[in-house]
């Protein structure tokens, strides 16, 4: 069964030179009749892409080629400029490392804030808060303000949560790069016990390793575009072999 298509999806962005713009320069610039639109880019550029139930997939590329991009417009958090995107069935939050969370408020009151946000009752939410602190191994760190933990803690904070629902789309971003050996093995033990219950598992990772050894499929993303697709070990090989003729 098709859970997710991708049909053609491009995304336009802003270049970043344009929010250093000044409202000033740029009506200076328009009075003078030199007025430039700002610079845009294709970010994603006509992705096809469909996934059936339970497949692993693993997306790999190089920094800036679109893969976070591309799992944001799957999880909807940013709408395509053009082509359709469908999702079919619950999908988990996709927690970004350092953003999504609350940095001034505790680890708990952050579980809380997800948990409703996701639909869950506030009861509901403290009964989980302990398994999730537990997974995290941030029990002792309960109270502290997310800005009190290392990025390794955030992202295995982000980890336990996204993975504490049971949804049938998870989609993780990088989380397996930053935490440490011991943590990248309990990942790999929860991400399959989502295999075992049939979910789907869209990871993004600089961890070709991992994608070669956890997912079936591989998609290389290269300046917004899929250069190859395949199984995972075909699409690492076809990636690095890239690298090397450099
Ligand atoms: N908020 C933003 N506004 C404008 N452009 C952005 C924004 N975030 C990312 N981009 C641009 O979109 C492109 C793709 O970025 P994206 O974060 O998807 O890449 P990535 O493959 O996940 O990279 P990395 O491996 O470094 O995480 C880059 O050119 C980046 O500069």
């Amino acid at each position: 069964m098709e859970v997710i298509r991708l049909d053609e999806v491009s995304l336009w962005r802003r270049t970043q030179e344009e929010f250093s713009y000044d409202l000033k320069k740029t009506l200076l610039s328009f009075l003078e009749g030199k007025y430039r639109q700002p610079a845009k880019k294709l970010v994603l550029n006509k992705i096809d892409l469909v996934v059936e139930r339970g497949e692993k997939i693993g997306i790999i590329g190089a920094n800036g080629s679109g893969k976070s991009t591309l799992l944001k417009i799957i999880s909807g958090i940013l709408k395509q400029s053009s082509g359709a995107v469908r999702v079919r069935g619950q999908i988990a939050p996709l927690i970004e490392l350092g953003a999504g969370f609350d940095a001034e408020i505790s680890v708990m009151d952050n579980i809380l804030l997800y948990g409703v946000l996701l639909g869950f009752s506030r009861s509901e939410m403290r009964e989980r808060t302990q398994s999730i602190l537990e997974f995290a191994e941030l029990q002792d760190y309960a109270l502290v303000p997310v800005k009190g933990l290392s990025s390794g803690m955030v992202a295995r904070l982000g980890f336990a949560i996204a993975t504490d629902t049971q949804p049938d789309i998870l989609i993780l971003d990088e989380v397996l790069s930053v935490g440490d050996e011991s943590f990248k093995n309990k990942c790999k033990q929860r991400i399959d016990k989502f295999w075992d219950h049939n979910a789907t598992v869209l990871v993004v990772s600089h961890d070709l390793s991992f994608v070669k050894q956890s997912c079936i499929r591989g998609v290389w993303l290269d300046q917004g575009k899929i250069r190859f697709m395949g199984n995972a070990h075909e699409t690492v090989n076809c990636y690095l072999n890239s690298l090397n003729s450099i």
